[in-house]
């Protein structure tokens, strides 16, 4: 039975297209600025770390991280940065957030069932939570009970990360659904011997397959019955180890 469910952000609960035309053009034109900024300190030297370039000047840092943004390269210290200059775009008015107009009755009737809410993005949850707090469907963050992102518990395609998420939740694998975009992630979740199922948004390109179920809208989601229904056609799924 499930009781967990894990959304992913971008793809899934909101526009692809928002986030990669507004939030990371606004990034990409700050990082240069950011990374000398005092309180980046310690990304820099995450970043000399990831890198293995130890005196790498910030300039060099700067174009490095530029490159990971137009290749949607999704690299921790980036991630937690973008967090924080997003920070700055949402509190002055520049930056909105896109939710689905399906999401939050999707999201208040499975909470309404008992289930508990949980978001697992690239996004670092510092930027989740500015995200979800200045939705055009107004604050949305009660409705979740935590956040995860690169960092914690890590990659979004490791399967290890699904099965740290589970043991936080003490939940057992097979009581937990995870909603993503991304095929390579939902593979992972699989693989943790989670639930999955695709989302595909209209104007997001051809659906996948990957053998998880696939749908357009959460609102097409009946957790107490459809979904658990099409899940058992497709057989239990077999953690990994
Ligand atoms: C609102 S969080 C910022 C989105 C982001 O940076 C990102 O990489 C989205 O990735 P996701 O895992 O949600 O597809
Ligand atoms: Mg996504």
């Amino acid at each position: 039975m499930i009781r967990h469910v894990v959304l992913d952000i971008e793809g899934t609960t909101s526009s692809l297209s928002h986030v990669r035309e507004r939030l990371f053009p606004y990034s990409r034109q700050r990082v240069h600025t950011w990374l000398r900024r005092p309180e980046s300190a310690r990304i820099v030297a995450e970043l000399r770390d990831f890198l293995s370039q130890p005196r790498a000047d910030v300039r060099r840092l700067g174009h490095q991280l530029v490159r990971w943004i137009d290749d949607d390269v999704k690299v921790p210290p980036l991630k937690t940065l973008q967090g924080l200059i997003w920070q700055e775009g949402f509190a002055s008015g520049e930056l909105t957030s896109h939710v689905y107009d399906d999401v939050p009755a999707a999201l208040r009737s499975w909470r309404e069932q008992g289930l508990t809410l949980h978001v697992y993005s690239s996004g670092s949850q510092l930027a989740q939570r500015l995200w979800f707090r200045h939705t055009q469907h107004g604050d949305l963050r009660g409705l979740f009970s935590g956040n995860f992102d690169t960092v914690v518990p890590g990659a979004k395609t490791d399967p290890e990360s699904y099965f740290t998420i589970a043991s936080v939740l003490e939940a057992e694998p097979g009581s937990i659904v995870f909603l993503s975009d991304s095929v390579p992630e939902l593979d992972a979740a699989r693989a943790a011997g989670w639930w999955t199922v695709g989302v595909r948004r209209d104007g997001d390109g051809e659906p996948f397959d990957g053998g998880h179920p696939w749908i357009a809208a959460l609102g097409e989601l009946d957790l107490t019955t459809d979904l658990q229904h099409a899940l058992d056609q497709r057989g239990a799924p077999v953690p990994s180890s």
